[in-house]
């Protein structure tokens, strides 16, 4: 099997077992966690697998290596190849507390796996362990149309939950551009282009039930709890939203969800420069238009774009907006909107209202990533994921822009403005580690400024592995002793998803 690693230094073999697989130009992209941790021991996992086996079927546990292979990975850049020792799929709640009983009596390590589509390798199984695949936990468990909230298991993802919706007359609008399990949405706090109006997972999930390493089941707002609001004591649903799988599994989230709005018009604007872009995205939101989604792509992105999906959009720094409601509010938005971007020297203004040519809009948006990565066969690219208070964004935009170009790197900038939310796609060649470098250190350079802007490094995908070196700073030493003593209650033998966000245990 090729594979490769990049390192800012080389990479250190973890004690315990050998690495498993052959590769040239072995690296691990970030130092992994300096811990004493070792993998779990051959005879302990075959006890282990055997009082799986025994209590939840044998067709629920696996430790074939391309199943374990598949489960140890996500759609980011390759950081290492250890594989978890065994893969499980729980089918209920109790099977998962079942799960973690027998792991934790193991001192074994559990990784919670959605859908895969992480890209901070929050799924990879750092120190080995058990992947608990939440996937055949499938039903939609308790609907409310008249209370605008619905209940899921860890299987249900969100395009299928919008299936079911969308009769009703429903939506859930939180929209990253994959097909994620809407629990893997809540523990990475999951966003998309929707966040604008609607907001992230960390504004839209009302409760979760957790099964924690130990297989207690916590109910965070209370057992089948579902007030739009509450004061009630500390808020543990939030504790959740965001952890990574750190402290325990998410078995069900209560969501809010939305009435489809009567009516959705989507615009694409091109600008001369991109701080015109950014600074018609600022006003636009300092107006008080209530914009459902605004998203920049800069004249890199709309080139590839246009190349790829046979698109004739002008090569310029863009808008992408979009406007929810009745058709008289949308139109009053969209012509204050078009005076703002006509203000900041906006035109090629195009319009859809039909929901295929809006979709085909959004589409190409969406697929910006893997457009990329067609557009430059054989490379892969460092994902950023910055988010600044508004009025910051058009400087640190420019800025990064001047890096990327200075540089010489492919790296296109786009994303969710609206929030302060963007992405560089730093595109290199595996087989050119200067190129790496690079990308890296224009990744790292960005973050500093984010973070010196009183931002973060981080708008919606998580730290995982490929940010573990920005949270310290980002967080400070208070900070992340107060993240690790939480920890520490939930989860005193660190077995939930080790080797994740902290650089270091308790
Ligand atoms: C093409 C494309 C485009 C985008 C994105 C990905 C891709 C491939 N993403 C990133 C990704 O979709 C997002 O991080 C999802 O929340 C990941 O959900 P998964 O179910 O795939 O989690 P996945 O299985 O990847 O796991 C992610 C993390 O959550 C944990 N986890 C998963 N299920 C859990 C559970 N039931 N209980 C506890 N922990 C659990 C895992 O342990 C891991 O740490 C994204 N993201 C975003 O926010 N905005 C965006 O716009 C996009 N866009
Ligand atoms: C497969 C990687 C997707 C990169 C970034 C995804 C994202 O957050 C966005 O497009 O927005
Ligand atoms: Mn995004």
């Amino acid at each position: 099997m090729h594979c490769w690693f990049f390192t800012s230094q080389v990479f250190k073999s973890l004690p315990g077992k050998a690495l498993v697989g052959n590769s040239r130009n072995f690296h691990c992209i970030k130092p992994l966690l300096q811990s004493t941790r070792h993998r779990p021991l051959v005879e302990t996992i075959t006890t282990l697998r055997q009082n799986l086996i025994k209590s939840l079927g044998r067709d629920s546990v696996s430790d074939t290596e391309a199943i374990r292979k598949q489960h140890s990975r996500d759609e980011g850049v390759e950081r290492h190849n250890h594989l978890a020792d065994l893969v499980v799929w729980p089918k209920s709640t109790e099977e998962c507390s079942i799960i973690a009983s027998l792991c934790s009596e193991k001192k074994v390590p559990m990784i919670p796996f959605g859908t895969g589509t992480g890209l901070e390798s929050g799924v990879c199984a750092a120190y080995g362990g058990v992947s608990v695949d939440m996937s055949k936990m499938d039903q939609i468990v308790n609907f409310n149309p008249e209370d605008f909230d619905v209940t899921v298991q860890p299987g249900v993802t969100r395009k299928g939950l919008n299936h079911f919706l969308k009769d009703h007359g429903l939506w859930f609008p939180v929209d990253p551009g994959a097909d994620a399990s809407l629990c893997g949405m809540t523990a990475t706090s999951a966003s998309g282009t929707n966040a604008v109006r609607y907001g992230t997972m960390r504004e839209n999930v009302l409760n979760v039930e957790v099964v924690l390493a130990d297989g207690r089941v916590l109910h965070t707002a209370g057992e089948n709890r579902r007030s739009k609001k509450s004061s009630a004591g500390f808020n543990l649903t939030n504790l959740f939203v965001g952890s990574e799988g750190s402290l325990g599994f998410i078995t069900k989230a209560t969501l809010k969800i939305y009435g489809i709005p009567e009516m959705m018009l989507s615009a694409v604007c091109a600008f001369t420069t991109i701080k015109a872009a950014v600074d018609t995205c600022v006003q636009i939101l300092q107006s008080n238009i209530p914009i459902a989604r605004i998203e920049l792509m800069d004249d890199v992105a709309m080139d590839m774009c246009n190349n790829h999906n046979k698109l004739d959009y002008k090569v310029a720094p863009t808008l992408f907006l979009e406007f929810h409601g009745s058709e008289d509010s949308v139109k009053s938005q969209a012509k204050f909107a078009g005076e703002i971007a006509d203000y900041n020297g906006g035109s090629e203004f195009r319009w859809a209202y039909e929901s295929e040519e809006r979709n085909r809009l959004w589409k190409a948006r969406h697929d910006i990533y893997w457009t990329t990565l067609q557009s430059n066969p054989g490379c892969r690219a460092i994902i950023t994921d910055v988010c600044v208070p508004i009025t910051r964004l058009p400087d640190l935009i420019t800025q990064t822009k001047a890096d990327i170009q200075e540089s010489g790197i492919i790296g296109p900038c786009l994303g969710h403005v609206g929030d302060g939310n963007f992405h560089t796609f730093l595109v290199f060649n595996p087989n050119k580690p200067e190129e790496f470098k690079k990308a890296e250190t224009l990744a790292a350079r960005m973050t500093k400024r984010a973070l010196d802007l009183n931002g973060t490094c981080t708008g919606e995908h998580g730290i995982g592995i490929g940010k573990m070196n920005y949270l310290e700073k980002e967080m400070g030493p208070v900070g992340i002793e107060m993240m690790k003593s939480i920890k520490k209650t939930l989860d005193p033998h660190w077995l939930m998803n080790p080797g994740k966000i902290f650089l270091s245990e308790y």
